[in-house]
């Protein structure tokens, strides 16, 4: 496969043939000793928004940094669309926008600088950005709202304006693939509105998003698929079939708060038990059968018709027979 000419765009979405992002069986130890990742596998195709999702400590961040590169898996592979991780990230094919504390914000560099750093792709050895390269970081600031800070440090930034730089210099990048390590931590609801309607045009545009998140309620309005971790995979696919009561359960144990409504009125469960469970950010709500329940009905049509069948089913069959 040849690489792409420095001043385009090294795959234009639109065009391309779909991507797949393949994490194979990795296990990942850190130089203490302690295994964060063990025999973790998933699979991911573009023009998807996948959410990471796992409580402190499950190997989130680990995960990025396999892929990334930083870290080096003890076993199994990563590969996007049959290549190498290497091969794949020299031709520019991920972006990374890291958790804050990862950053050296005392770095003096202004936010115009950081935004230009993900054209490096596409500049000779020295550097030196063309008009295209300016022109792509001015539209990259531009959806993210940030242009007019162009000119402040990085360091004098507020923490989700920090953010939505970093998500400038990954647009700027052009990747098909785009990483993004809690990017709503400590992001008030207009700028998290305003991130999820960026990544939703990036999806339709034929981006794959792979989002790790605290955040759980968020999670089944903009992620259509899901990958739950704790230290490997406990459950991956649609987000409406990982995302049941018994999933996050296992994944987050007693971590999440627990309500229990016996005659609720959510939709159209009046009269039906619904049980609330909630990370304290927004709530998640199950009716009958553990289903999750949507805060909107609008696009999820298929689903409600699945769950139809399948309670109609349900009432069909012949009652257990009780000794
Ligand atoms: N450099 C390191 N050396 C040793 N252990 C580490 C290192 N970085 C992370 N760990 C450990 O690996 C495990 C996974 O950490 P990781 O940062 O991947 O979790 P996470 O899911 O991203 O957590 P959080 O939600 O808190 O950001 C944790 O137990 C952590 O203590």
């Amino acid at each position: 496969m040849t690489e792409s000419p420095p001043d385009s765009p090294p795959h234009s979405p639109a065009e391309s043939p779909p991507l797949e992002l393949s994490v194979e069986d990795i296990t990942v130890s850190y130089p203490n000793g302690h295994v964060a990742l063990r025999d973790t596998r998933f699979r991911l195709e573009s023009g998807r928004i996948c959410a990471l999702v796992g409580v402190n400590g499950s190997g989130k961040s680990t995960l990025f940094r396999a892929i990334m590169g930083f870290v080096k898996p003890s076993r199994g592979r990563v590969q996007v669309g049959g290549r190498s991780m290497q091969s794949a990230l020299k031709a520019g094919l991920i972006a990374y926008v890291p958790q804050a504390e990862e950053v050296d914000w005392t770095f003096p560099v202004s936010v115009w600088d950081v935004v230009l750093m993900g054209r490096y792709g596409y500049m000779n050895f020295l550097r030196m950005p063309r008009a295209r390269d300016r022109e792509v970081a001015e539209e990259s600031l531009r959806r993210v709202g940030m242009l007019e800070y162009r000119d402040r440090q990085i360091g004098e930034l507020s923490g989700g304006q920090k953010k939505r730089v970093f998500l400038a210099r990954a647009l700027a990048q052009r990747s098909r693939i785009i990483l993004l390590d809690e990017p709503f931590t400590g992001v008030d609801v207009q700028t998290e509105t305003a991130i999820i309607k960026l990544l939703r045009e990036l999806c339709a545009a034929g981006h794959l998003i792979l989002v790790s998140t605290h955040n759980l309620g968020a999670v089944p309005e903009f992620c259509d698929w899901v990958v739950l971790i704790n230290r490997t995979v406990l459950a991956a696919g649609p987000t409406e079939q990982v995302f049941t009561q018994d999933n996050l359960v296992r994944a987050f144990g007693g971590v999440l708060r627990h309500f229990k409504f016996d005659e609720s009125t959510v939709q159209k469960h009046d009269e039906k038990a619904v049980t609330l469970l909630t990370d304290d950010e927004r709530p998640l709500v199950f009716g009958k059968g553990g289903h999750l329940e949507y805060s909107h009905r609008e696009g999820k049509e298929d689903v409600l018709a699945e769950r139809d069948e399948e309670e109609a089913e349900a009432a069909a069959a012949p009652e257990p027979r009780s000794r």
